[in-house]
C-alpha cells in the first residue's frame, strides 16, 4: 500500500473548522503526505503539528498549484472547506480546482461530515487504487 497524499484547504471563515477536524484526525493525517495552500498549511503546522508542504496562498495561485498536482496524478484526496457564504476574489480558481478533482476522479470533501466519511473508510489505508481516467481518446481526437 502506498502512502496517500491529501490536499487540505480551507477558506478563512472555515479554517477553525478544518484545524479542529485535523486535530481529531491527526493520527491518520500523520500517515499521509499532506499538501496545503499557504495560510491553511501554516495553521496545520502551528496548531495541529502536522508536517505539511505549503504552496502559495489561495488568492496567489495556491488552488491552481493543487489543481496542477491533481492533473499530474500526485493527489489522492482533496479536503476543501470552501466558503459557501462569501464570494472571493479567486472564485474562478476555486471552481477550476473543484472541476479538476472531478475530471481526475479524486475523492473530495467540502464539509466535515464528508471528510469524516472519507477518513473512516477502510479504503483510505486499504489497497484501493483509484481509477485514473484514461483520456487517450480525448487527447488523440481529430481536430
Ligand atoms: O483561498 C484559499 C483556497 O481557495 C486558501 O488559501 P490559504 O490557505 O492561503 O488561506
Amino acid at each position: 500500500m502506498s502512502t496517500k497524499t491529501v490536499a487540505l484547504i480551507a477558506h478563512d471563515n472555515r479554517k477553525r473548522e478544518l484545524v479542529e477536524w485535523a486535530q481529531l484526525n491527526k493520527a491518520s493525517m500523520q500517515k499521509c503526505k499532506v499538501f496545503a495552500t499557504g495560510t491553511t498549511g501554516k495553521l496545520l503546522k502551528s496548531d495541529v503539528g502536522l508536517e505539511v508542504t505549503s504552496l502559495q496562498s489561495g488568492p496567489l495561485g495556491g488552488d491552481q498549484q493543487i489543481g496542477a498536482l491533481i492533473a499530474e496524478g500526485r493527489i489522492d484526496m482533496l479536503i476543501f472547506f470552501w466558503d459557501p457564504l462569501e464570494p472571493l476574489p479567486h472564485d474562478q480558481d476555486i471552481k477550476a480546482l473543484l472541476r479538476l478533482a472531478v475530471v481526475w476522479n479524486i475523492p473530495v470533501a467540502c464539509n466535515r461530515s464528508t471528510a469524516d466519511f472519507l477518513f473512516a473508510s477502510p479504503l483510505l489505508f486499504g489497497d484501493y487504487e483509484r481509477t485514473r481516467p484514461d483520456f487517450t481518446d480525448y487527447q488523440n481526437r481529430k481536430l
